[in-house]
């Protein structure tokens, strides 16, 4: 992999943890019982991810060497569901201007190994994480790689969901001090996310 494709990569993963979705939500009820409690779920679920994202990264390089016939289809299969997901996210709708964006409420009060638990728990769960990875990574991983180029796939899609959510958690505590509320910029984040999914969808097509 060129050092371009590890960019296009990177920058997918990292507008992937962005997107809003189920694994945002628990890390944002967790934070709310304190920044222990965010953190250490932001830290399980980005060990979540690498185990899902490792597991993605091999299994598809078996898939590949098996049957490379059954892994063009797959990557094809991967590239239309970039294109699915860029779309929604360009269409997503943006938040009514003045409207306060929605709080989610606490979790119960419980200990922090219960907030890492779930955090590891909805990154294996989220469905949109397998699917995200498979036809991400169908993008990515090619004939004779080296295993450990997988892992650092693996590697940077889990530091890079650990970082943001971790970012989010300490937002969450300093933000709800000082007022500060998360504004437009998602829903513009959340757009960029979508037109770099169909680039890279596209990029399989320049391939052929
Ligand atoms: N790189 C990823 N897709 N990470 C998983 C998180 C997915 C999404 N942000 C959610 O909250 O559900």
């Amino acid at each position: 992999m060129d050092w371009l494709a590890w960019l296009s990569l990177a920058g997918v993963c990292a507008l992937g943890a962005m997107s809003p979705g189920p694994s945002l939500l628990v890390v944002v009820r967790n934070a709310a019982n304190g920044f222990a409690h965010g953190a250490a779920c932001a830290i399980a679920h980005g060990l979540g991810i690498g185990c899902y994202a490792l597991l993605t990264a091999l299994g598809l390089g078996l898939i590949l060497t098996g049957s490379p016939l059954l892994f063009g289809g797959l990557q094809w299969a991967g590239a239309l569901f970039l294109v699915y997901l860029g779309w929604k996210s360009i269409r997503a709708p943006a938040p009514e201007p003045g409207q306060p964006p929605a709080t989610e409420p606490a979790v119960p009060a419980q200990s922090v190994a219960s907030a890492a638990a779930q955090g590891f728990g909805i990154a294996l769960f989220n469905p949109k994480v397998a699917l995200f990875f498979a036809a991400l990574f169908s993008q990515f991983v090619g004939l004779g790689q080296a295993t450990v180029t997988k892992l650092a796939m693996a590697g940077l899609a889990a530091g890079i969901d650990m970082l943001w959510y971790l970012l989010v958690s300490a937002a969450l505590f300093f933000g709800r001090r000082k007022g500060i509320r998360p504004g437009r910029w998602s829903h513009r984040l959340q757009q960029l996310f979508g037109v770099l999914l169909i680039a890279l969808a596209a990029r399989l097509l320049w391939q052929i």
